[in-house]
C-alpha cells in the first residue's frame, strides 16, 4: 500500500466468531488497488485466525461498491504522469478471489445494500451466500465502460442468475433491483437495512453448520442449459450485439468469454477473461468511453460557479409557455420527476393538443410496462393548464417554449417580468436566439437563463443551459440542479448564436449540401455517416426535424456568420414543390405507411436545379468519394466550428463539447466526442485537408480557423485546456 493510500478495509472480529470486512472508500466504494489489497490482508488475516469462523463482506454507508476503481484505469493503460501499477494476470481474479476467498474453509457472506457494480457486484458473487435489502441494485456494467467484466464476473453470473439473464445484464450494462435479484438466485435473501449485518453474520454461521447451503458459485450447474441449447442463446446473443453495436468489438468479446466458460469449463473461462480484460483495457473504445464517463462527470464542475458554495434553491412549481413538441416535452420531463407544472397556451384549441402530447408520452410509458396506470394519473395530475399569467404568481421558474420569433419572446418576457414572483428564474428554450435580445426590454437580465432542451425533451439526455455574463451563479446552480432531478446532463455554455450544439452542428448539413451539389450521393453519404456510428445522416435528419426548422435555424447561421455559410438552396426549392421531410412524407426520402424511409429517384431533379443554381458543376473526384473522405469532409468543418466555439470560451472545457456532441447530436459515445475523436487525427492533418478544400471548393466555407492552424503549427491536442481564451462565460 502507498504512503496516502486509497481507500481500504477495515475487519472486526465479534464474539460470534464473525469477522466482518467493511470496504471503505468515498464517495462509491470502488475497489481501489489498495482496497483490493486490504482486502487481501483482512481475508489472509481472517483465515488464518483461529478466533474466526466465518466472514462478511459489507460496504460503508449504504453503499456496497461502485466496482473496480475507475480513476486507476489512466494509470494501468499508461497515461502521462500517472503510476502504472496492474497486477499480474490472474491475481485478483484466480489468486486471490477464487483460490483463496471462495476456496476458503471459512464461508464468506456479502451484505449488500445500495449499489454492487462491476468488481463490486463479483466480489459479492465468490461470497457463498448474499444478502441485501430491499434498496440494493446489482449489476455488471462494465461493458459501458469498452471492457468486460474482470474479477470472474462472464463466469459466476451465467451460473447464478442463468446465462440469458446475464448476457442480457453484461450486454446492456443495465442492473437489477434486490427483488429481482431474489427471484433469479442472485441474491438469497432481503431484509431491512437495520437487519443486514446481523442476518449476514447469522447466514454465514448457518453456512458452516451446514444449515444453509454453501455455494461456491463458479462450480454450480443447475441454471446452466446443456451445450447445444447455451450455443443457440449465445449465438442469438452474437448476432443481437452485432446487429446493434456493429463497430464494436468487446460485447463479442464478452460473448466467446462466456462461452469458453461454459465448453472448456470455468477455470479456462476465467483465463481467458484475464486475458480480454487486460487486453480491451488498452483500446480506443475503452479510453473514449473512459473519457466520456469523466466528462459527463465534469459538466457540472465549472469554476467560478459551482464552486461558490452556493445551495441550490427549491424549485416548487414551474410554468412552462407554449405546448408545441418541445413546450410538451419539457412539461412531461418535468412531472415525471414530480414537479408540478402550468401549461400556458394563447387558446383552448392549443392548449387541449398541448396537453394531449404530455398525457401521449406518458401513455406511451405506460404501453410499454415502464409505468402504471397509477403512475400514470398521479403524474398527469400534476399537470395544469393555463391561458393567461394568473397562475404565475406563484412560480419557481418559468421555460418559454414559443416559436423562435425575436418580438414575441421579448414581449413574453417583458409579461413574465410583471407577473412572476421576483426570485423567479426566466428560462428560454430557444436553440438560437440571443438571450440579451429576448431580454431586451426587461430589467431582470441576472435571472434569464437558456434552458435548451432537445428534441424529444423528456428523451433526449442533454441540457444546454445558457448563461449571458449577466445571469447570476445563483440562478446556474438552481438550473443545474433541476436538470439532475429530470435526470439531465447539463452542459452549460455561453452565448452566441446557436450557443454549443447548434453552432458547432451547423456544417454539419451544409457539407453533405455542398458535396451533394458537387456530385456526391445523398444516401452514400448517409450510409457513410450512419455507418461510422451516428444514429441517422444529415439527410434523414433534415427530414425528421422537417425542412420548416432547418431553414429558419439555417439562416440564424447566414445572417451571423455569412463568411462561412455554403447557401445552397437546395432544401428550399423542394418545400416549395411540398416535400418538407417526414412529416410530409417525402423530404431526401419517400415515406411509406410504416414510416419506413426509401430513396426517392427524384432527388435528381432538384438536386440539377440547385447545383444550376449555385452555379456549380459535377466534381468526378467528389462523385465517387470513399466513406472515409466523406466521413472527413462532413466532421472535419464540424471540428473546425467546435474549435471556433472552444476558443471562444462558449464552453469551459473541450470535454463539455464532447459530452455536447454524444448528448445532443448522437455522436457515438465510443469515438469519445468530436474534439477527442479529432485529437485521435491531430490538428495538423485536420488543418491540411481544410486548407486542402478550401482551396478546391468553398474557400470560406472550409477555412480553417486560427485556433486550429495555431494547434497545427504548435502541435499538440485541440483538446489541451485553453491558456488565453476571452471567456464568455
Ligand atoms: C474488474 C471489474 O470488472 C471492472 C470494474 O469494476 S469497472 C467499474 C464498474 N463500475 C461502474 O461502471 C460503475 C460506474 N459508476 C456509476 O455508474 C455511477 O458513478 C454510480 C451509479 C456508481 C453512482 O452514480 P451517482 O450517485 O450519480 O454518482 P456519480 O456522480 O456518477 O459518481 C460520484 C463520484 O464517484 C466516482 N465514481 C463512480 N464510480 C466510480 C468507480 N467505479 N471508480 C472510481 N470512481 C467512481 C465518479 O467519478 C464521481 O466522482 P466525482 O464526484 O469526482 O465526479
Amino acid at each position: 500500500m502507498g504512503s496516502n493510500p486509497k481507500g481500504r478495509t477495515t475487519m472486526e472480529v465479534g464474539a460470534d466468531g464473525v469477522a466482518v470486512i467493511t470496504i471503505i472508500n468515498p464517495p462509491v466504494n470502488s475497489l481501489s488497488l489498495d482496497v483490493l489489497s486490504s482486502l487481501e490482508d483482512n481475508y489472509r488475516e481472517a483465515l488464518h485466525r483461529d478466533d474466526v469462523k466465518a466472514i462478511v463482506v459489507t460496504g460503508e454507508k449504504g453503499k456496497f461498491s461502485g466496482g473496480f476503481d475507475i480513476t486507476a484505469f489512466g494509470g494501468i493503460q499508461g497515461g502521462k504522469g500517472r503510476s502504472a501499477r496492474a497486477p499480474k494476470p490472474g491475481y485478483v481474479s484466480v489468486e486471490v478471489l477464487t483460490d483463496t476467498v471462495e476456496a476458503a474453509k471459512k464461508p464468506s457472506v456479502a451484505a449488500i445494500d445500495g449499489m454492487a457494480y462491476g468488481g463490486g457486484l463479483e466480489v459479492a458473487m465468490v461470497c457463498h451466500a448474499r444478502i441485501s435489502t430491499a434498496n440494493a441494485q446489482l449489476g455488471l456494467p462494465e461493458l459501458s465502460l469498452g471492457i468486460i467484466p474482470g474479477f470472474g464476473g462472464t463466469q459466476r453470473l451465467p451460473r447464478l442468475a442463468g446465462l440469458s439473464k446475464a448476457l442480457e445484464m453484461m450486454l446492456t450494462s443495465k442492473p437489477v433491483r434486490s427483488e429481482e435479484a431474489l427471484s433469479l438466485g442472485l441474491v438469497d435473501a432481503i431484509v431491512p437495512a437495520d437487519e443486514l449485518l446481523s442476518t449476514a453474520r447469522r447466514w454465514a454461521l448457518e453456512i458452516l453448520e451446514r444449515r444453509k447451503p454453501w455455494v461456491a458459485s463458479l462450480y454450480k450447474t443447475d441454471k446452466l442449459e446443456p451445450l447445444g441449447e447455451a450455443k443457440e442463446i449465445l449465438n442469438f446473443a452474437r448476432a443481437q450485439a452485432r446487429k446493434q453495436a456493429p463497430n464494436l468489438k468487446h460485447p463479442l468479446v464478452c460473448i466467446d468469454v462466456v462461452e469458453e466458460g461454459i465448453v472448456s469449463g470455468p477455470r479456462a473461462g476465467l483465463w481467458k477473461e484475464d486475458t480480454a480484460f487486460q487486453g480491451l483495457l488498452h483500446s480506443d473504445t475503452c479510453k473514449s468511453l473512459l473519457h466520456i464517463f469523466f466528462g459527463q462527470r465534469g459538466t457540472t464542475k465549472i469554476p467560478g460557479i459551482t464552486d461558490l458554495g452556493l445551495t441550490p434553491r427549491r424549485i416548487k412549481k414551474v410554468a412552462i409557455l407554449g405546448g408545441g413538441l418541445m413546450g410538451s416535452g419539457i412539461a412531461t420531463a418535468l412531472v415525471l420527476s414530480n414537479y408540478p407544472v402550468i401549461l400556458k397556451e394563447v387558446n383552448e384549441k392549443f392548449l387541449e393538443s398541448g396537453i394531449g402530447r404530455v398525457r401521449a408520452n406518458l401513455q406511451s410509458s405506460v404501453k410499454k410496462g415502464k409505468m402504471t396506470q397509477e403512475k400514470f394519473e398521479k403524474t398527469l395530475s400534476l399537470l395544469k393548464g393555463a391561458l393567461d399569467y394568473e397562475g404565475f404568481r406563484d412560480v419557481d421558474m418559468v421555460i418559454e417554449a414559443v416559436i423562435e420569433n425575436v418580438s414575441l419572446k421579448q414581449q413574453i418576457f417583458a409579461d413574465l417580468e410583471r407577473y412572476c414572483p421576483p426570485h423567479c428564474i426566466l428560462a428560454s428554450n430557444t436553440s438560437t436566439i440571443d438571450l440579451n435580445l429576448i431580454g431586451e426590454k426587461t430589467e431582470s437580465h441576472d435571472r434569464i437563463i437558456g434552458a435548451h432542451f432537445f428534441s424529444p425533451a423528456h428523451v433526449m439526455p442533454l441540457l444546454e443551459i445558457v448563461r449571458t455574463q449577466r445571469t447570476s451563479p445563483q440562478v446556474i446552480v438552481d438550473l443545474l440542479d433541476v436538470g439532475k432531478k429530470i435526470k439531465k446532463t447539463p452542459v452549460v455554455v455561453g452565448n452566441c448564436t446557436g450557443f454549443a450544439v447548434n453552432r458547432m452542428f451547423f456544417p454539419y448539413t451544409q457539407a453533405a449540401l455542398l458535396l451533394v451539389e458537387r456530385g456526391t450521393n445523398v444516401y452514400q453519404i448517409d450510409k457513410a455517416i450512419t455507418k461510422f456510428g451516428m444514429p441517422m445522416g444529415p439527410f434523414r435528419l433534415c427530414d425528421l426535424v422537417g425542412f420548416g426548422v432547418a431553414v429558419a435555424t439555417g439562416s440564424q447561421f447566414v445572417v451571423n456568420f455569412p463568411e462561412r455559410t455554403y447557401k445552397s438552396l437546395l432544401i428550399s426549392l423542394m418545400q416549395e414543390d411540398k416535400r418538407a421531410g417526414e412529416t410530409t412524407r417525402k423530404g431526401f426520402y419517400v415515406y411509406d405507411d410504416k414510416r419506413k424511409a426509401n430513396p426517392d429517384p427524384e432527388l435528381t431533379k432538384y438536386i440539377e436545379k440547385a447545383r444550376n443554381i449555385s452555379g456549380v458543376a459535377i466534381d468526378p473526384k467528389l462523385a465517387k468519394l470513399s466513406d472515409k473522405d466523406i466521413l472527413e469532409m462532413v466532421f472535419f468543418p464540424v471540428v473546425n466550428e467546435a474549435c471556433r466555439v472552444y476558443a471562444e470560451g462558449i464552453a469551459v472545457k473541450a470535454s463539455d463539447l464532447d459530452i455536447a456532441s454524444v448528448m445532443g447530436m448522437g455522436f457515438p459515445p465510443y469515438r469519445g466526442g468530436i474534439m477527442f475523436w479529432a485529437d485521435s487525427f491531430g490538428s495538423k492533418y485536420i488543418c491540411s485537408r481544410l486548407d486542402e478544400w478550401s482551396k478546391m471548393y468553398d474557400g470560406g466555407f472550409f477555412k480553417p480557423c486560427s485556433y486550429l492552424v495555431e494547434r497545427a503549427a504548435k502541435g499538440g491536442p485541440l483538446s489541451s485546456p485553453l491558456e488565453q481564451a476571452k471567456s464568455r462565460l
